[in-house]
């Protein structure tokens, strides 16, 4: 009998791949950097089994539809924006995703985030590489205080919460604003409920942590930026596109708001020339929110057991439904 066909869109480490490769017939992408040829993924996904995606690959109508084989595709993320999933689910082809085993890790980052942007740090780290620090000096890297402030989260999930648990190690307030209320998160977290225009306005750091969908795409535009603090920072760990960068950019350089941390961005990767990464005050990452390598393994392998698991004709650990 023949193996199922597996084709992975990354080049993923030998021995994650290995245990699976007595059942699976594996396939992977011969690159862990260069994004798989569109031509390539559309044909794999033509005679593939299953597929391991990763979230700049586009899992849109053309692909789902390329044959019957398909019967799962296993993002290498918790977000799901790069897939079509009610076309899957008309196709009969499960998705699944990665939550959880990053929420803890992409909070670090998030939290390091929001530090290293009030603080100046990497501003302050290039200033003592450059040879410039020559004097001590009472104002010399002054930054924003974070204890004791106010941290707005919208988008209080699993990592919202994450991120609210560690806030409240530094005194901070807690506002939050997701469509429901979390009654749970506030009696744990002492999180208060706020409207969206309460927590722009009111927030000292604005994270955003909600995921991208035709709803929250540019919910952070320049009426949302000139009413936040003149002194507020605003985080975005979720998704580039929830943000309009035109407007971020006019934000910081009319003094609207005082900084922001961005890991991710509307297009990726953001070209070196891009407006905003001419601005001091604009700490930028390479969408790094889950990179510890103990999460991108936990990750990987999590991907492959959903991927044995609906190939077995169980059901998936973390399926993804519309
Ligand atoms: N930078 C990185 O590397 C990473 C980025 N991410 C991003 O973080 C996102 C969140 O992940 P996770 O916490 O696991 O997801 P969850 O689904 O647990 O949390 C998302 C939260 O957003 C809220 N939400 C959804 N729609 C809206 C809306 N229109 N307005 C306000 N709040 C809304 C939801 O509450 P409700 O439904 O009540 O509105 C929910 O509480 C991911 O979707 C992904 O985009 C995740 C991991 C790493
Ligand atoms: O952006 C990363 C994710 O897991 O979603």
């Amino acid at each position: 009998m023949t193996k199922p066909y597996i084709f992975i869109t990354r080049s993923l480490p030998e021995e994650i791949v290995t245990p699976f490769q007595e059942k699976f017939n594996v396939k992977m992408w011969d690159s862990e950097e260069q994004p798989v040829d569109r031509e390539v993924l559309l044909e794999e996904a033509g005679k593939a089994d299953a597929l391991i995606t990763v979230l700049s690959d586009q899992v849109d109508e053309e692909l789902l539809s390329r044959g019957r084989q398909l019967k799962v595709v296993a993002n290498l993320a918790v977000g799901f924006d790069n897939i079509d999933i009610k076309t899957a689910e008309k196709n009969g082809i499960t998705i699944t995703n990665t939550p959880d085993v990053l929420t803890e890790t992409t909070a670090d980052l998030t939290f390091s985030l929001l530090m290293a942007t009030a603080r100046r740090l990497i501003e302050a780290n290039e200033y003592v590489r450059k040879g410039d620090w020559e004097n001590w000096a009472p104002l010399l890297m002054a930054g924003h205080d974070i204890h004791h402030k106010t941290i707005g989260i919208v988008g209080m999930g699993r990592i919202g919460e994450a991120v609210a648990h560690r806030a409240r190690g530094f005194h901070m307030n807690v506002l939050y604003h997701n469509r429901s209320r979390k009654k749970e998160a506030e009696e744990k977290l002492g999180a208060v409920y706020k409207s969206f225009d309460e927590l722009v306005t009111q927030a000292d750091f604005v994270v955003c942590l909600a995921p991208l969908t035709p709803e929250t795409k540019g919910m952070f535009h320049k009426e949302v930026f000139k009413k936040m603090k003149s002194s507020a920072i605003f985080v975005n760990t979720s998704r580039g596109d929830n943000a309009n960068e035109d407007d971020l950019y006019q934000a910081l350089v009319e003094g609207d708001i005082a900084g922001a941390g961005l890991d991710v961005f509307e297009n990726e990767p953001i070209s070196k020339d891009h407006p905003l990464l001419s601005l001091q005050q604009v700490v930028a990452l390479p969408h790094i929110g889950s990179a510890s390598v103990e999460t991108r393994k936990a990750m990987m392998n999590l991907c492959l057991e959903n991927v044995q698991l609906v190939l077995d004709e169980q059901e998936p650990k973390t399926k993804v439904t519309s």
